[in-house]
């Protein structure tokens, strides 16, 4: 069983230009809607695959009730939070070359109780499920305004006091105090990384270093996304990279989300870690062959090849 928080999620609205002009009437040639925010994209793709996972989400306004029958329709699980607030719109404009902009809403306010009451939900779905010690908590995503900067870090501990193993996916400021409750997994990609530890990171060797040194500090283990270039999941035992070549990709929208997803579902079904980064690889690189932020089906994971390393070569560049 994965539970996902996503303190911050959105409806994802992804409009179609031949071409975007700022500042000028743009007319879309097409458009979808998808929920979003990072921790309701791992239980999307979850679900899509057929694992058990329950979405922990503030819902509030009419964007929250639109959220809601969109995560019906998607046979997601949730356990939504009232909040006074509404949930948040993102608008991602996409050009047939590939070019994805990106316009984010910071989100509604959360006061304390409300803060309380989505890590009060998450702690309740661990217990509630048959064996809390095999349960996975993964929190993601950005703060909306008003949530403290250590809500992740909060998450971490309630989360490990209920008996679960916790994964977290976030960035600057709120994943400071997450790194520092020594998460059993996080999945930062390598700019995330790069801010995290205060370097460039621009090989494949300087990325393994700069995850290794989160290890040696504690962290269970480290999966650093890397776009095109893959991933590398670093743990006690070394490093291994992985990589899958895709055609013509459509939207990195999520990928990193489902790529998470792949990873946890194998670590929780006991799989080797090696696996589960094969798997998490697997299931991003799939997303990026779809519009928007769909999360693959198993069909959209056939013929899709994998390549597999514990020898990674130091020496490569990293791009994305
Ligand atoms: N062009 C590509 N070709 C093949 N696989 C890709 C490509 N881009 C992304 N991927 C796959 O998707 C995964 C996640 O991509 P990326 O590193 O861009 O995530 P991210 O930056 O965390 O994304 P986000 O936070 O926007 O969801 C990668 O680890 C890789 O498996
Ligand atoms: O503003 P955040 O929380 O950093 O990111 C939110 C978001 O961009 O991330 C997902 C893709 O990873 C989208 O579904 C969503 O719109």
């Amino acid at each position: 069983m994965i539970i996902t928080l996503t303190p911050n999620p959105s409806v994802d609205r992804t409009v179609a230009f031949d071409e975007l002009h700022r500042g000028a009437v743009n007319r879309a040639t097409s458009s979808r809607i998808d929920p979003g925010g990072k921790g309701v994209n791992v239980s999307r793709a979850l679900t899509a695959q057929g694992a058990s996972t329950i979405a922990v989400l503030p819902e509030g306004g009419p964007e929250g009730h639109l959220m809601a029958d969109l995560l019906d329709d998607a046979g997601v699980v949730r356990r939504g939070v009232p909040i006074r607030g509404s949930v948040r719109l993102n608008i991602t404009a996409v050009e047939p070359d590939g070019t994805t902009t990106k316009l984010n809403e910071p989100g509604p306010t959360l006061d304390e109780g409300e803060v309380r009451a989505l890590l009060d939900a998450v702690a309740t779905c661990v217990r509630s499920a048959p064996d809390p010690q095999q349960v996975w908590v993964v929190t993601c995503g950005s703060l909306p305004p008003g949530a403290p900067v250590d809500l992740h870090a909060r998450l971490v501990r309630s989360a490990r006091e209920a008996g679960a193993l916790v994964a977290v996916d976030s960035s600057g400021d709120p994943l400071r105090p997450a790194v520092a409750e020594c998460p059993d997994l996080i999945k930062p990609n390598r700019v995330e990384l790069a801010e995290l530890v205060g370097a460039d990171l621009t090989t494949l060797g300087a990325v393994i270093d700069a995850a290794s040194d989160l290890v040696a500090q504690g962290v269970g283990r480290v999966a650093v996304s890397l776009g095109r270039d893959g991933a590398v999941l670093v743990d006690d035992s070394g490093a291994t990279h992985a990589r899958a070549t895709i055609g013509r990709p459509r939207s990195t929208v999520g990928a990193g989300d489902c790529m998470l997803a792949g990873l946890v579902h194998d670590l929780s079904s006991g799989r080797p870690a090696a696996d589960a980064l094969r798997t998490g690889v697997l299931w991003g690189a799939a997303a990026v062959t779809l519009p928007g932020s769909r999360v693959p089906a198993p069909d959209d994971l056939a013929g899709i090849a994998v390549e597999l390393t514990t020898t990674p070569d130091r020496s490569l560049a990293v791009r994305d």
